[in-house]
């Protein structure tokens, strides 16, 4: 069983298809990044795969379970940071933490775990909106994993994140798949997502173009050649 499938799905705003006719699916255990150049669609992807954009084509299922109507239970095993973090500014970091835990009906009992984990214990007792950026989106990213989700999916999680923050990020996400989650990210950072991913997808112009290896050499040029090509193919 999949962690996340999309099945021909298409969607945008205002009756205009931002995203057309998205194939992608995330296995358990594996993290799979999507690349693409600003305004190619990658925010609005992760956004129709959790019904936040309705799909006006297509099928999404999330942990073998069609994303409509799906069930509290396995709404709970999946974490996610996809526009607005599940975090107030008015409480604490530690407030926080313990609230996202509490919502996926786990202890508290982890939550010293996870301070620690994301390198919060310093700024546990200091309200959000005190902190700096970096430090609100390792709190946003601490709350979205605290419960150890299945299913993981988190646009441009690097974002304003020191390099400090970016490694604690990339750890965090390895030991999830590493436990068997399917974890799926957007990243303007090609290496940084090289570091990370098993499979680097690319989008361009609302669609899934192709695939490139982490691994490979020339990750950047690989990209552009592969976004200008499915430019070229698209005016003819
Ligand atoms: N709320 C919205 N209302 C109308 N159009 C939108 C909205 N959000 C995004 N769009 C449009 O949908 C298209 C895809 O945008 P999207 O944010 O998904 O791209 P992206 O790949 O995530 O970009 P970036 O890398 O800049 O974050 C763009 O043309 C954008 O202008």
């Amino acid at each position: 069983m999949s962690a996340l499938t999309l099945a021909g799905v298409s969607g945008g705003y205002r009756g205009a298809a931002a995203v057309s006719a998205i194939d992608l699916t995330v296995g358990r255990g594996e993290v799979v990044a999507l690349v693409g150049l600003n305004g190619t669609g990658k925010t609005t992807l992760l956004r129709l795969a959790f019904g936040m954009v309705r799909p006006t084509a297509g099928r999404v299922s999330v942990l073998g379970t069609p994303v409509a109507g799906l069930p509290a239970a396995i709404w709970g095993r999946v974490g996610y940071l996809v526009d607005t973090p599940l975090a107030y500014p008015e409480l604490t970091v530690r407030e926080n933490l313990r609230m996202a835990l509490s919502l996926h009906g786990r202890s508290a009992a982890r939550l010293d775990q996870c301070l620690g984990r994301w390198r919060l214990r310093e700024s546990a007792g200091r309200r959000l909106r005190h902190l700096s950026l970096g430090n609100r989106q390792r709190v946003g990213l601490a709350a979205a994993l605290a419960h150890d989700p299945d299913l993981v999916v988190l646009d441009e999680p690097g974002n304003a994140l020191d390099p400090a923050g970016v490694i604690i990020l990339r750890d965090e996400l390895r030991r999830r798949a590493d436990a068997g989650a399917g974890v799926l990210v957007s990243s303007h950072h090609l290496d940084e997502v090289a570091r990370v991913a098993d499979r680097v997808l690319v989008m361009n112009a609302g669609r899934l173009v192709g695939a490139l290896d982490p691994h490979g050499a020339e990750l950047e040029r690989a990209f552009f050649a592969m976004v200008r090509a499915d430019d070229e193919e698209r005016v003819r």
